[in-house]
């Protein structure tokens, strides 16, 4: 499909344009009002399988000009959903250096420093994540937020490899790790919704979980995805820093928020 940016000519209002379902219903991300949350006793906690990869397992850490992504093995799945969904990849959506906050969710109104949302597809009934992009059981996405604080070695990871993918395009292999140690304590605590893929081509088909607890990043982490990444190819003349790859919250219509707590 067409290029496409967070502001500009390009920019998220223009979106609909070259993909139609950018204007359309079910729109992520929302805003998580308390008014509307409705607590769901039969939601189960997210469980995670085959999240803790061998050192030996080689990940794809790449720039795509949107944002920074982590390949993850489709091994790697969720039970504890209405159907098995398996991994497909992590990436992240952040703010400024000058403002750290750039969650696409938030919650009363409140925006945290960045997020991250972990991909997968239903591969009970669909081959690859290709074929289930654009079917309305086809994705899962958990969302995780992250807030500016405390120092976290499970995001060094991968975060000490950014200087090599400055730019768009760019790739570096990083061994596995255990990646369940990215996600918050609380697997039991989490928003649910129907929406849809953030980003063009914005397809009505993602089961949203929000983890309801945060997980925190240093500073100096935050600035390694905040200041040392760019949008454009290394060749090109003009560098476009990646800064504010967050869509703004879209419309309720008429969806209800599930919560997993009561307080
Ligand atoms: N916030 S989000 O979870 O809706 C979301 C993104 F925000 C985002 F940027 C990407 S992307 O692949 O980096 C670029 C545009 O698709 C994807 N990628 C998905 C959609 C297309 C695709 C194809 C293969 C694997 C993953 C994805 C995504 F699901
Ligand atoms: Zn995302």
């Amino acid at each position: 499909g067409g290029k496409w940016t967070y502001d500009g000519p390009d920019g998220e209002h223009h979106w609909s344009r070259n993909f139609p379902y950018c204007g359309g219903a079910f729109q992520s991300p929302i805003n998580f009002q308390p008014e509307l949350l409705r607590f769901d006793p039969n939601l189960l906690p997210i469980q995670l399988q085959d999240y803790n990869l061998s050192t030996k397992e080689q990940l794809t850490l790449s720039n795509n000009g949107h944002s920074v992504l982590l390949s993850l093995p489709s091994r790697m799945h969720l039970t504890g959903l209405p159907h098995r969904y398996s991994a497909a990849q992590l990436h992240f959506h952040w703010g400024s250096s000058n403002t750290p906050v750039g969650s696409e969710h938030t919650v009363d109104g409140k925006q945290f420093g960045a997020e991250m949302h972990l991909v997968h597809f239903n591969s009970a009934k669909y081959p690859n994540i290709s074929t289930a992009l654009d079917k309305s059981d086809g994705l899962a996405v958990l969302g995780v937020f992250i807030e500016v604080g405390e120092y976290n070695p499970a995001f060094d990871r991968f975060l000490k490899y950014v200087n090599g993918i400055k730019y768009n395009g760019q790739k570096v292999q990083v061994a596995g790790f255990n990646v369940r140690e990215l996600l918050p304590a609380r697997l039991d605590e989490y928003y649910r919704y129907d929406g849809s893929l953030t980003t063009p081509p914005c397809f009505p088909s993602v089961l949203w979980t929000v983890f309801r607890n945060p997980v925190s990043i240093s500073l100096r982490q935050y600035l390694a995805l905040a200041s040392a990444l760019f949008s454009s190819h290394a060749q090109e003349a003009a560098p476009m820093p990646l800064l504010g790859n967050y869509r703004k919250t879209q419309l309720m219509d008429n969806r209800v928020v599930l919560v997993s707590f009561q307080q």
